[in-house]
């Protein structure tokens, strides 16, 4: 019965046949130095077709062909090492029959020694030397003797036809007999470098490990030349960061020149328009004296007032309390207490201020009231917020310090270590009605009281003490700053009666007395300011503009101008309440600021508006 055999490839009972056939002898004569052997490989694979194996003549011969170069090469290259057998599976029978064929010459093939101690199949000569001339012809031989029935076909089968499976054939890594190409480098030389080629009698473990020698110092060179391109990398890549900045500090240069140039044209142009002004007489102080109970906003009054020059309206309201004269002298009261601009003051003298205010709702008014202040002549702002608030606030303006600490639970303790480096506190802008801010702002005024620092309460703050008067109550270095709704809120809480809309006047007075006498302003139309002994009338020409935030410049104001009044003493205030000066000239200011900032944007004007006339509006009240 003839076995299917499976193309090209051998089953090793079937190559065991065919090794049995071609080693008979009649067979291995025939071969033997016979270049014509089409007609015995004809004769093998008949007789291997009655062992019931089908395969061309051509098969037979080239499988033989396969094998034979398998034998000589784990007897001439490999056998040393002992894995001979693993290289050529039919080493033994080979061996066999190979070692009783002649050489060219007749005489018996010395033989090596069988491979992994296995017995010689024929007397043992020694171990040939690989690559004697005696193999090389001995292999150049067979394969002549296989010459004829071979086609390129065959080249891709000669060598490995047995069937195999991973399991026969398990993956190893051996030393190859010859050199591995490799491109030339530093790195390489050591490959064929003649001094290292171990001696022929050297053991073959040695090549092997001068192969994994090699093969580390590759490794160790590739990785150092990784490390060396990485550096070079890095090395480029700082380079290219400093070309950068130095562009960008160059385009920065630039930049900062062109606005040089434009700020030096517009300054040109403010020059002009300034001396178009001056050139106008201006408002006399004396004519600020003019009563006047604050004509209410007209458009002719406007008209007149886009035009220049800008004619400052200064107005008063006397209560019968007061006489004319300390009407007449109080707006150069507040000039009195501005601290003159000299080189002999240091940073922090012309006044460190605490808004204490900010949270997650509202955050623009804590910072108007501190842009303000720093608008106003201080030198310092700080505000005392909720973490939420604070990042907030800082993006607003890089001139403000910012404590996110008001929500933080030792809130007061924190405000209070910075109490002693701040000349007034303003609580209440932005602060909300959270329980837990109010009892913070509530222990800060307890703390700032101790200590005699001037407090503006404003906003929240005023929703605080028209729950507990008692907190501010009697302390007279204390502004409370209401508009209309916040008036009442307090008055009612003191008073127990509402708001006498028919004696506003009488309202404000009765209020600050029922305090104990601390400062009132009631902002509205006019700004009524009373101590409990005096009410001022402030009906400085503002605009009919009502914006969020003007109370806030406001309290920032007032902030600096009551440290300023405070400070400056009895002299300069001429012996009034220096509150009343200071709480007058904030009114006045806010007012001018929101006056000029109503002429250039009408209906679009906002409270940020306004902060930016503030530096203007203090020049032409109190320092022209
Ligand atoms: N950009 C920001 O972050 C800003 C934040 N801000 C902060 O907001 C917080 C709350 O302040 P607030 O003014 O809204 O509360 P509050 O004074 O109780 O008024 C509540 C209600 O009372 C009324 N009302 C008010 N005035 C009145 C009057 N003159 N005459 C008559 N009624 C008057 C009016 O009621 P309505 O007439 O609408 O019914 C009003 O809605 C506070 O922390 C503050 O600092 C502001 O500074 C703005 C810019
Ligand atoms: N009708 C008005 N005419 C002119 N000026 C006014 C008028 N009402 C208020 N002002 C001025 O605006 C300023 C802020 O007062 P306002 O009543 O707006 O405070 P506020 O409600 O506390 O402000 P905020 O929006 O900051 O909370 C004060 O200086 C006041 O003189």
């Amino acid at each position: 019965m003839i076995t299917n055999t499976r193309g090209f490839l051998w089953s090793d009972l079937e190559t065991r046949a065919l090794l049995e056939i071609w080693g008979e002898a009649d067979v291995q004569s025939a071969l033997d130095g016979n270049f014509r052997n089409s007609h015995v490989y004809r004769d093998v694979a008949c007789r291997l077709a009655e062992l019931g194996f089908e395969r061309t003549p051509e098969q037979c011969r080239i499988r033989i062909k396969g094998l034979k170069r398998q034998y000589y090469q784990a007897r001439d290259g490999l056998k040393k090492n002992g894995h001979a057998r693993k290289i050529c599976k039919y080493y033994d029978e080979m061996d066999r029959i190979l070692s009783c064929r002649g050489g060219p010459d007749g005489a018996p093939e010395p033989l090596a020694p069988p491979p992994d101690g296995a017995q010689p199949a024929g007397p043992l000569a020694g171990p040939p030397t690989p690559g004697t001339p005696h193999n090389s012809r001995e292999v150049d031989a067979e394969l002549d003797e296989d010459a004829e029935l071979e086609s390129p076909r065959d080249n891709f089968t000669e060598d490995s036809g047995e069937c195999s499976s991973y399991a026969d054939h398990p993956i190893k890594v051996e030393c190859p007999p010859f050199a591995i190409p490799v491109p030339p480098g530093d790195g390489f030389k050591e490959i064929n470098a003649p001094t290292i080629t171990p001696p022929l009698n050297q053991p073959k473990r040695s090549k092997k490990r001068h192969a994994n020698l090699t093969l580390d110092k590759m490794m160790e060179k590739f990785l150092q030349q990784s490390v060396d391109t990485e550096e070079k990398f890095y090395r480029y890549e700082e380079q290219r960061l400093k070309i950068e900045d130095k562009r960008r500090e160059a385009e920065h240069a630039r930049e900062l020149q062109m606005l040089q140039m434009l700020g030096q044209m517009l300054a040109g142009i403010s020059s002009t328009v300034s001396q178009r002004s001056q050139s106008i007489p201006a408002s006399p102080p004396q004519r600020a004296n003019h009563r006047s109970y604050g004509d209410n906003f007209n458009y002719n009054a406007m008209t007149a007032a886009l035009s220049p020059p800008i004619v400052i309206e200064r107005s008063f309201s006397l209560h019968r309390t007061h006489s004319l004269k300390d009407m007449e002298n109080i707006f150069q009261l507040v000039r009195n207490v501005i601290p003159p601009l000299t080189g002999k003051r240091h940073k922090g003298q012309d006044g460190r201020i605490g808004i204490v205010g900010g949270c997650q709702e509202y955050t623009g008014a804590p910072y108007f009231a501190a842009i303000t202040a720093l608008k106003v002549g201080a030198d310092l702002s700080h505000v005392f917020c909720t973490k939420d608030a604070a990042t907030v606030i800082k993006s607003y303006s890089p001139e403000l310090i910012v404590h996110p600490v008001l929500d933080s639970p030792n809130a007061v303790h924190e405000v209070e270590k910075w109490l002693p480096r701040l000349h007034s506190v303003v609580i209440g802008p932005g602060l909300g009605r959270d329980e837990v801010l109010l009892e913070n702002a509530k222990g800060i005024i307890e703390k700032s009281k101790v200590k005699g620092i001037p407090i503006v309460i404003d906003a929240d703050g005023l929703w605080l003490i028209s729950q507990q008067p008692s907190l501010i109550q009697g302390y007279q270095r204390a502004i409370l700053t209401p508009n209309y709704m916040e008036f009442s809120r307090l008055y009612e809480a003191m008073l127990r009666d509402p708001v006498d809309s028919s004696d506003h006047h009488g309202c404000v007075l009765r209020l600050s007395q029922a305090m104990g006498n601390l400062t009132i302003v009631q902002k509205g139309e006019r700004d009524l300011i009373s101590d409990g002994e005096k009410v001022l009338v402030c009906s400085h020409e503002g605009s009919s503009r009502r914006c969020g935030g003007q109370g806030d410049l406001l309290s920032g104001s007032l902030g600096v101008l009551a440290h300023w009044a405070f400070l400056a003493g009895a002299e300069k205030t001429n012996g009034q309440n220096p509150f009343l000066v200071a709480a007058f000239g904030a009114c006045s200011l806010t007012r001018q600021s929101n006056h000029q900032a109503f002429q250039k944007f009408g209906r679009s004007m906002t409270a940020s508006d306004m902060v930016s006339e503030v530096g203007t509006a203090f020049n032409k009240l109190f320092e022209t």
